[in-house]
């Protein structure tokens, strides 16, 4: 005879099967809900037309966050090749060619079916600003060409246009604070050092900054709930091929047909042109009366003398404001950690200064000994893989760096720590175009945006084992009607 398991009432049975049936739903529900999509994602280009070149760069994020809580990353760059756009004026349509090679492989890199949404802008700086001072019309013609030539593309063409040097300050603030995560967080900013070819400027927030003093240097955020109060600043002129032709002006007022130039390595020499020099309004004013057509530049390779010629450049006696940088200008006191990138990061990069720990007595030594190098010597050790025009240039840039830094800004060799060269922040440039494009598509919501209180996957979990508790509990409560174990074996 066999005996009948208790367990095996009607009942029960219903009970457990359904119960097995919503646990093996619901832990399939959330292995299917987590398993890894197969990411799309939404694209923004931006053209970077600088004084000395063009740079496209092409930003994506997640298709389905756009509302502000996906992350924005640069996805491709391509640096258009010659010179910057305003180095056109003379034959504009040129302009608009130049771009063609890098608008054709951002075609490749956005897929074909994001084509027609993805907004395309170009923002020109310094170059544009000086052309746009000197010869409007010519300006304008390249911008007309310039457009002609993006609307031939198949992206959402969304206008070109010179950025002020405020705005162009503020965006590189923001790309900088944006890409380390510092605004979402709400965390203290970094500030932002821009060197251009034209033009450079800084930009920070500091608590001491009255907007009353200066307005003009204020420019004022709400991001993701918070408010920033910025200041930032743009020295036309002050970008580094500019400041070199300020330099050169500088010894060249007398018209002589030689100088001997300490910011060159000694055994520099080459021909400039008096037309060339003085071509940029920058310089256009101080040009000599009596000067040859050309004049030998050659080399000294002397530091302190080319500190001396640097330093020249900038008035720091003007300020009718509690605080000032240079040439009259408002700052107030520099706070927090700097980011310095484009020209500060390229110079500093390449003459091996970029460690900021280092005292700031030994950089300029290093420096100075370098400059102090036979230009012999440095093209035989760096002109493999250096272009010429910038290994000659390094001992000035570095000069002009240091001094822009300290003489201009106002760090000291306690403050310089706080400063640390970059070129890219998690695989981003860091410039003004991702700030520039995050503002236009306003993707930085002003207000910090709702997120749900757990994760997915969480939530899920949670549920999953209040199920199981659930289900527990039921078989438990079921008990009055459990046969019982201790009665004899019933007898089929
Ligand atoms: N040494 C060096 N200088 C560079 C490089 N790329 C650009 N520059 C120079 O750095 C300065 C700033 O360049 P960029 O950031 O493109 O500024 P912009 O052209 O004024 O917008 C200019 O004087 C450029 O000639 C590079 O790869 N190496």
């Amino acid at each position: 005879m066999k005996e009948k398991n208790p367990w095996y009432t009607p009942l029960t049975i219903i009970i457990t099967v359904i119960g097995v049936i919503a646990i093996v739903a619901l832990v399939t529900v959330a292995v299917l809900q987590n398993r890894p999509l197969l990411q799309k994602y939404k694209y923004g280009i931006v053209l970077d037309a600088g004084s000395s070149h063009t740079a496209l760069y092409i930003y994506q994020w997640p298709a389905e966050k756009d509302n502000n809580t996906g992350r924005v990353e640069q996805k491709h760059s391509c640096k258009v090749t010659g010179k910057g756009i305003s180095s056109y004026a003379a034959q504009p349509e040129k302009a608009g060619m130049s771009l063609t090679e890098c608008m054709q492989e951002a075609e490749m890199v956005v897929p074909a079916k994001r084509h027609s949404e993805t907004p395309l802008y170009l923002g020109a700086t310094a170059g544009m600003r000086l052309l746009n001072i000197e010869n409007r019309s010519a300006s304008d013609q390249v911008f007309q060409a310039v457009e002609k030539a993006l609307q031939s593309f198949p992206f959402s063409y969304q206008g070109a246009r010179i950025l002020s040097g405020q705005e162009e300050g503020a965006f590189g603030w923001v790309t900088v604070n944006y890409l380390d995560d510092r605004l979402k967080q709400g965390l203290e900013t970094t500030g932002a050092l821009d060197l251009g070819g034209a033009s450079t400027q800084i930009s920070f927030v500091s608590h001491d900054y009255d907007i009353s003093e200066s307005p003009s240097n204020s420019m004022t955020f709400r991001l993701y709930g918070n408010d920033y109060n910025l200041y930032t600043h743009s020295f036309l002129c002050y970008g580094k091929d500019q400041v070199l032709r300020m330099a050169l002006a500088k010894q060249t007022q007398l018209g002589p047909s030689t100088i001997l130039d300490p910011c060159f390595h000694p055994g520099y020499t080459t021909t400039r042109n008096y037309s060339s020099l003085y071509d940029s309004p920058c310089v256009s004013g101080r040009r000599p009366r009596e000067a040859p057509t050309n004049f030998s530049h050659k080399g000294e390779g002397n530091f302190t003398k080319c500190q001396e010629v640097v330093k020249s450049l900038f008035n720091t006696t003007a300020c009718k404001y509690s605080k000032c940088s240079f040439n009259g200008v408002f700052q107030p006191p520099l706070q927090g950690p700097f980011g310095a990138f484009s020209a500060y990061y390229y110079v500093m990069n390449f003459l091996n200064l970029t460690d900021t720990s280092i005292h700031l007595e030994t950089v300029k030594n290093n420096l100075a000994s370098y400059c102090a190098t036979p230009w012999n010597q440095i093209k035989q050790m760096h002109l493999s893989n250096v272009k010429e025009k910038y290994l000659a240039e390094y001992c000035f840039s570095g000069t002009y760096i240091l001094t822009l830094l300290t003489e201009g800004y106002n760090f000291t060799k306690e403050t310089y720590s706080n400063i640390k060269f970059i070129k890219k922040i998690k695989g981003s440039d860091a410039g003004w175009t991702l700030g520039y494009m995050l503002n236009l598509t306003n993707m930085i919501p002003a207000e910090a945006p709702d997120s749900p209180p757990l994760p997915h996957a969480g939530y899920v979990s949670i549920v999953t084992v209040i199920a199981v508790l659930l289900f527990i509990l039921l078989i438990l409560s079921l008990r009055p009607v459990w046969p019982r174990c201790s009665k004899q074996p019933q007898i089929v």
